[in-house]
């Protein structure tokens, strides 16, 4: 089990004068072939570095990264899951159990990682994740170009058949760790709005949940990347 990025420590004793506001926690699962380059992602967005060397995963690992959106801040858990069979079969229903967003890895340098895309996303309705739960797709290992079998043609094609954003990332090269942060951050922004709106629509009702951000931003201003 590996963590990376910031810790989401709410406010302190020295901070009390503050309104006491809770750290929102959203669950993103990465799913995909073995190979793809998952753990490697995760790794990169929450410690900002490519790994010398991995090894298949085995379960899950979890890493989490505090960001701030909008002046709140926002804990991004992420689920590293297995790629193998083997090593994810008892994990399966513990992946998708409250989860708040998916993300689809394929590699671009194999076609086979993206034809079964298919069956992960089988995989996925058959958990009965909600349909507000965004889901996004991932090219990774862009950094060999020779070698890509997937054109972005054809991603982009199957990422708009089922309602997806599609991000072509390399996890290796430094220069494309925006791209890959792009994906977490796009996730989070549309988490944080979609809940914002879901909890706005509860308010008022009598018994039901309450907005957790007191002060909603009238500014109007977003650092979403998408
Ligand atoms: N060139 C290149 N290699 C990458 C990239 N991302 C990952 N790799 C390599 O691909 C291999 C597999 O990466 P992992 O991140 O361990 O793959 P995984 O999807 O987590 O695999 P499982 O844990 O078995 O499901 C490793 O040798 C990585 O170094 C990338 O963006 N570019
Ligand atoms: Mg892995």
């Amino acid at each position: 089990m590996a963590a990376g990025g910031g810790g989401g420590r709410p406010p302190g004793p020295e901070s009390s004068l503050e309104p006491y506001v809770q750290t929102r926690i959203f669950k993103i699962i990465v799913i995909g072939d073995s190979n793809v380059g998952k753990t490697c992602l995760t790794f990169r967005f929450c410690g900002g570095t490519f790994p010398d060397k991995t090894e298949a995963t085995i379960g899950v690992d979890f890493r989490e990264k505090t960001v701030e959106i909008e002046g709140e801040r926002i804990k991004v858990q992420v689920w590293d899951t297995a790629g193998q069979e083997r090593f994810r079969k008892s994990m399966v229903e513990h992946y998708y159990r409250n989860v708040h967003a998916v993300v689809f890895v394929y590699d671009v340098t194999k076609m086979a990682s993206f034809t079964n895309l298919k069956m992960w996303i089988e995989e996925c309705n058959g958990h009965a994740v909600p349909p507000l739960v965004p889901r996004v797709l991932v090219g990774n290992k862009c950094d060999l170009k020779d070698l890509i079998q997937v054109p972005s043609s054809m991603a982009l094609k199957f990422a708009d058949a089922h309602n997806m954003l599609l991000f072509e990332t390399s996890a290796k090269d430094p220069q494309e760790s925006q791209n890959v942060d792009a994906i977490f951050m796009c996730l989070a922004c549309r988490l944080k709005a979609q809940r914002s709106l879901l909890c706005r629509d509860l308010e008022g009702r009598p018994g039901q949940a309450r907005r957790l951000d007191p002060t909603p931003d009238a500014s109007g201003k977003t650092s979403c990347p998408c």
